[in-house]
């Protein structure tokens, strides 16, 4: 039918494969809190981690999960130093370079330039060559037309993989994930899946989105009152029990 002319061929939209870059191995500890006491306000009874111990290497694949409010995006900025432990410490490897993915990270694209501008703006030193950045943001399912569209008419989605891709381009060693998936459809977050898996990096996460944790997490770590603790068992049993919990209440 389709080779007669009586139908038109299905356009899917791109999959987006890509690899974040491989990175040096550093030794442990490569970042870990000791002791950490942190609280917004700075008032002792307002705490939302107390005494918290914490490490992520290089192998980690680690899940942050828990209820909301909990504090999952404070521990993220802890680590990166946004936010600094009213008491305890917080130690990087001198080499670390962190790679902080969020639902803000789409706050640095400016909506007035298309991708491609932005990109060949933001990265001189790296190319000047159109074709150069063409080729990059086809990595990440962004091809054709939403690659010279401002970016303000671009959807959720497209705005996130922009977002991927600046995020390889800048070549972390550690990536922290929060709410990663949001926005993406279900090939799109197989292929962050896919990425993070073949990452020689430290990956930790901050999701809600079982699909995502069940392929990656190899650690799951629950914040709940005011610290953290291993699940030792499944993502799927960590579902189940939350729902247990819930027709418990
Ligand atoms: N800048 C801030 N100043 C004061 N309080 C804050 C600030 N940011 C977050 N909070 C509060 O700290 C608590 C923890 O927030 P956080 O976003 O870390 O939780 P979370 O576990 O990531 O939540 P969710 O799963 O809903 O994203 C919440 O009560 C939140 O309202």
């Amino acid at each position: 039918m389709e080779a007669d002319g009586f139908v038109q061929p299905v356009h899917q939209d791109r999959v987006f494969s890509f690899r974040f870059a491989d990175v040096e191995k550093l030794p442990p500890p490569v970042l870990s809190l000791d002791d950490v006491t942190f609280s917004y306000s700075g008032k002792p009874d307002d705490t939302l981690y107390e005494n918290l111990d914490f490490g992520v290497d290089m192998d980690s694949r680690t899940a942050l999960v828990g209820p909301n409010g909990v504090g999952k995006s404070t521990l993220l900025r802890l680590f990166t130093g946004k936010l600094h432990a009213n008491s305890g410490t917080v130690s990087r490897h001198s080499h670390l370079k962190l790679g902080m993915y969020s639902q803000h990270s789409a706050e640095q694209l400016d909506l007035t330039k298309s991708a491609l501008d932005f990109v060949r703006d933001k990265y001189p030193g790296v190319s000047q060559d159109y074709q150069y950045w063409r080729q990059q943001l086809g990595k990440y399912g962004l091809s054709g037309e939403s690659q010279t569209a401002l970016m303000g008419t671009l959807s959720e989605g497209q705005k996130s993989r922009i977002v991927f891709a600046l995020l390889a381009i800048e070549g972390p060693n550690m990536l922290l994930l929060d709410e990663p998936t949001n926005g993406l459809d279900i090939p799109t977050i197989d292929s962050l899946a896919d990425a993070i898996n073949a990452f020689s990096g430290g990956v930790v996460v901050v999701s809600h989105d079982f699909r995502l944790l069940d392929k990656i997490a190899k650690d799951i770590m629950v914040c709940e009152h005011k610290t953290t603790r291993r699940w030792d068992g499944t993502i799927g049993e960590y579902k189940a029990h939350l729902r247990k919990r819930m027709t418990n209440i």
